[in-house]
């Protein structure tokens, strides 16, 4: 299954033709380098050319007014001077005489996406469009945007293809106000947006960007703001929001369909967002969405000014929806205090709509007074543009391994399509054979393996020993099921593990050995779910190894589905070297791993249901422990003494 690329360079034909400083930044070179590097890189050829169309009339009125509709139709025919005055009822955007049928063809591009991704043409996609869309409104433009194209596409996947529940994540560092007013009150459409704020200092300056928006009437909770109340976020602040908001919510609502509002104005170098995240961050960004939906992922581009990392930012997400493996996520700091603050802020306010979150903090002191805050600091503008130069390292190149997958299987058992065969002719002794796997992972020429083993502990001690002593890599070992997990969690930190237990495990074995209890283990699909995504992939991203070892115990009582999501949500570390390894007569599991080692997106678990409190306090208890030693785990300010 493909993946869909949208893009016209009639899209590039209009630009501002008249001085306004606020909307200097929106030019037709952002398309233009952006479809470039894709084309420049050999990504484009590797998806399906999907063509765009204009919208239709109907489609618009899906978000827009009639009134305001036939508005926009007359300027085509405008003069300059019409133009200029017709402008002035709308705020940071600007008309020209064909940006309406660019307009329809960011959206029609939209459309065809959610085509291509709904009829199963393609597994995902990007559509690269200009004008962007997510600040429009039913009855007005706002911030470069004509038209709401992620909106529209909303609607219209619900319409035309009876998607139910559709998640739209907006990680454009402006709040997109228009997508917020067109669904606050509808729990069928999750909007989840970060934005620069400033506590209300920042464009376009509303309350209704706070986190204490949370929707309306029937739609309260399905309205997720994060406001970054300081500039110069990190890597580590946007996947602290991820794990501990973005992800255990969007696993609880169970989207039928997820749509990017790709703005990659929140890159670092971005004249607008002055953050600091690296384009490489959008690459796990993507992958982390990839087991939604089941992979129906549609990226449509919106804002992103810094006309070099706004095409790397591009290339990093295109090359993840094409499932190449993500670059390790190096040297993550701790989420900064003020991001902090935000994610227990919105934790909070939530906590009432989400089980995933019914266990929150209250609000940190400093936010219930934040009142007091923001009258302070309404006078006060927002930070000042920084003029001196940013520089960051180009990403990595993405090499795709030759072998994506090796499986080692006993004899009688065949090899699953698009695996290949590691025998253990040429390796006798089954160790020896691991070892060698290991190897290759570690030169790049395979990306993952699969390795059916008479006695998974005895497996696990050899590849460990091997994987620190010969590749000096740090090792992280996932073990699900119960009983002795037979490895030590090594003092000099070469080795992680984590054990998903049902037994509760007296002895605590150091900050390199953590057991995780769920009563019910792997059976139960919330307290698994919630604990990988806001524990093990915390954990494992701040860790960040060169390898990681997945084994599943004997009756450990996984379902497919789990541990489907559980294989492709940590092949976003180490490159995607992964290596699985399983008792050789759970043979059941080999066909549903291998499709999850090949980049197959996991099925949907279906809508979640509350935790088990007995597994809220065990989880909260760990954290707790952790927190001192692993800073991604951490959910709230520390409270000043
Ligand atoms: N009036 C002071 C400066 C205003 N800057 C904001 C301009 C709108 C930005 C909208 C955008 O980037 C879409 S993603
Ligand atoms: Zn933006």
């Amino acid at each position: 299954m493909g993946t869909a690329l949208i893009y016209d360079e009639e899209m590039t034909k209009y630009k501002l033709l008249w001085v306004d400083p606020a909307c200097k930044f929106e030019v037709p070179e952002r398309l233009t380098v952006s479809h470039g590097a894709l084309v420049e890189s050999g990504l484009a050829d590797r998806c399906v050319s999907v063509p765009v169309r204009e919208a239709t009339d109907a489609e618009i009125l899906l978000v827009h007014s009639a009134e305001y509709l036939e508005a926009v139709k007359t300027t085509p025919s405008m003069s300059l001077e019409d133009l200029m005055e017709f402008t002035l009822q709308y705020g940071d955007v600007y008309f020209h005489p064909n940006i309406y049928h660019c307009a329809k063809l960011a959206i029609g591009a939209s459309l065809q996406l959610v085509d291509s991704v709904m009829t199963g043409k393609v597994r995902n996609g990007m559509a690269l469009v200009r004008p962007p869309g997510h600040h429009s409104m039913h009855s007005a433009a706002s911030g470069f945007c004509i038209f709401n194209n992620v909106a529209i596409a909303a609607r219209y996947a619900q319409q035309r293809h009876g998607a139910k529940r559709v998640l739209i994540v907006d990680w454009d560092i402006h709040h997109g106000q228009g997508v917020q007013y067109c669904f606050e009150d509808d729990p069928s459409v999750l909007y989840f947006s970060w934005h620069r704020f400033e506590h209300q200092k920042f464009w376009p300056q509303l309350k209704e960007s706070d986190f204490d928006t949370v929707g309306k009437e029937k739609g309260a909770g399905f309205n997720i703001n994060v406001p970054w109340n300081k500039v110069g976020m990190q890597n580590s602040d946007y996947l602290s929001v991820f794990f501990h908001i973005l992800l255990p919510v969007a696993y609880e609502f169970c989207p039928d369909l997820v749509l990017v509002s790709a703005g990659f104005d929140s890159a670092i170098g971005d004249p607008e967002g002055e953050m600091r995240a690296t384009p490489d961050i959008f690459a796990h960004l993507t992958h982390l969405l990839m087991n939604l939906a089941e992979g129906k992922v549609c990226a449509v581009l919106e804002g992103g000014y810094n006309l070099t990392s706004l095409p790397q930012s591009v290339c990093q997400t295109v090359h993840t929806l094409l499932g190449d493996p993500a670059p390790c996520p190096a040297n993550l700091d701790a989420p900064c205090k003020s991001a902090l603050e935000s994610l227990q802020c919105v934790r909070s306010v939530h906590r009432t709509y989400w089980s995933c979150l019914r266990h929150a903090a209250d609000l940190p002191t400093s936010c219930s007074t934040k009142h007091i805050n923001t009258a302070e600091g309404a006078d006060q503008e927002p930070t000042e543009e920084s003029s001196q130069e940013i520089f960051w390292p180009p990403p990595m190149k993405r090499v795709f391994p030759p072998t994506r997958t090796a499986v080692v299987l006993p004899d009688d058992v065949a090899c699953p399509d698009g695996c290949k065969r590691w025998s253990l002719l040429e390796h006798p002794d089954p160790q020896l054979c691991l070892s060698a796997l290991v190897d290759k992972m570690v030169k790049n020429e395979i990306c993952n393996g699969l390795v059916l083993v008479p006695d998974v502990s005895v497996a696990m001690i050899c590849l460990a020993q091997h994987a620190v002593a010969a590749l000096n890599k740090r090792l992280l070992v996932v073990c699900v099921g119960d009983g002795m997990v037979p490895i030590q969690g090594t003092e000099d930190g070469k080795t992680l593990v984590v054990h998903f237990s049902r037994k509760e495990s007296e002895e605590q074995r150091g900050k390199h050995f953590i057991t995780v209890h769920l009563t019910k283990g792997c059976g139960d699909a919330s307290g698994f779910i919630q604990a990988v995504l806001s524990l093990l992939l915390p954990l494992g991203y701040e860790y960040d190894p060169g390898l990681v070892l997945l084994v599943q115990k004997p009756d450990s009582g996984v379902c497919d589905s789990m541990w489907r999501q559980l294989t492709g949500l940590l092949q976003g570390l180490a490159q995607g070297h992964m290596l699985v390894v399983m008792q050789e007569d759970e043979r059941k599991h080999i066909g549903p791993t291998c499709s999850s080692l090949l980049g197959i997106a996991a099925p949907s678990l279906g809508q979640l249901h509350s935790l088990l409190p007995e597994d809220v306090e065990a989880l909260e208890r760990l954290r707790r422990r952790l927190t001192p030693d692993w800073k991604l785990l951490q959910t709230t300010v520390a409270e000043e003494p």
